[in-house]
């Protein structure tokens, strides 16, 4: 049965596309058999668009999974928080759906890269939230951040809820994409190592630089 990571952020935009693309890529370099799922895709039809840049990433063909849509359970065309996009197409998102596509991916891989919507508490209902399901799965999490203005507190905020529902953080990946100001940045990265050194001491912390998707 494979193990599932959850890969959230936090926030929208932050880099967990490209990040789930990178880590799936580095387990299959150490001979891991590994997929990438997207929880809810919003803002487009068809194949999950973020599915399609983990396979670029991860150098492989779109796989049957994807093509069968159990990699992308839910997809709305408005791109918003998935409680309001199922809402305007008068839908509604069934946590069982998803958690039986994962369970589908778990018997044949021996990684599920489960991508998140957005940051931890983004809403899939008006009473359900990401981490609600997450907490639940009992997944571990991977965190992905930045060296943004801002990023400290957003982390910070992330590590402290997930710490009181109990949910493991895995790893941080800390997104050194795009550089705006280095002096930020290098002291952003040096905080969180601290911190993570000091109140999460079984958290690895990986660094992600800029990857040409084409
Ligand atoms: N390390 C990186 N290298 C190159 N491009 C990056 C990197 N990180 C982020 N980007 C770019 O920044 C934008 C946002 O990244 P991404 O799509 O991964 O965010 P996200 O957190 O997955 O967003 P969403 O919440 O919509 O899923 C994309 O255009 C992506 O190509
Ligand atoms: C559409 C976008 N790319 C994301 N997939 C969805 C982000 C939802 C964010 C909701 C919120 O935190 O306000
Ligand atoms: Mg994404």
């Amino acid at each position: 049965m494979g193990q599932v990571i959850f890969i959230s952020g936090i926030d929208t935009d932050v880099g967990k596309t490209i990040a789930t693309g990178w880590y799936a890529k580095k387990l299959m370099t150490q001979g891991h058999l590994v997929i990438t799922q997207k929880m809810i895709q919003t803002g487009c039809e068809g194949i999950a668009e973020d599915l399609l840049v983990h396979r670029q990433i991860q150098e492989i063909p779109l796989q049957p999974e994807d093509e069968q849509g159990i990699t992308s359970p839910y997809i709305f065309a408005y791109p918003c928080s998935p409680h309001l996009s199922a809402k305007l197409e008068q839908r509604q998102i069934l946590p069982e759906t998803i958690e039986k596509s994962t369970a589908l991916l778990q018997q044949k891989y021996d990684y599920v890269l489960l991508e998140g919507a957005g940051g931890l508490l983004v809403p899939y209902n008006q009473q359900q939230t990401t981490l609600d399901y997450v907490q639940k799965q009992g997944y571990p999490i991977i965190l992905v951040t930045s060296g943004k203005l801002g990023s400290i507190n957003h982390t910070l905020l992330s590590l402290e809820v997930c710490q009181h529902r109990k949910i493991p953080v895995h790893t941080v990946i800390y997104n050194q994409y795009p550089k705006i100001d280095s002096i930020i940045e290098q002291e952003t990265q040096q905080y969180l190592r601290q911190y993570l050194a000091t109140h999460f001491p079984t958290t690895k912390f990986d660094c992600l630089d800029e990857i040409k998707v084409k």
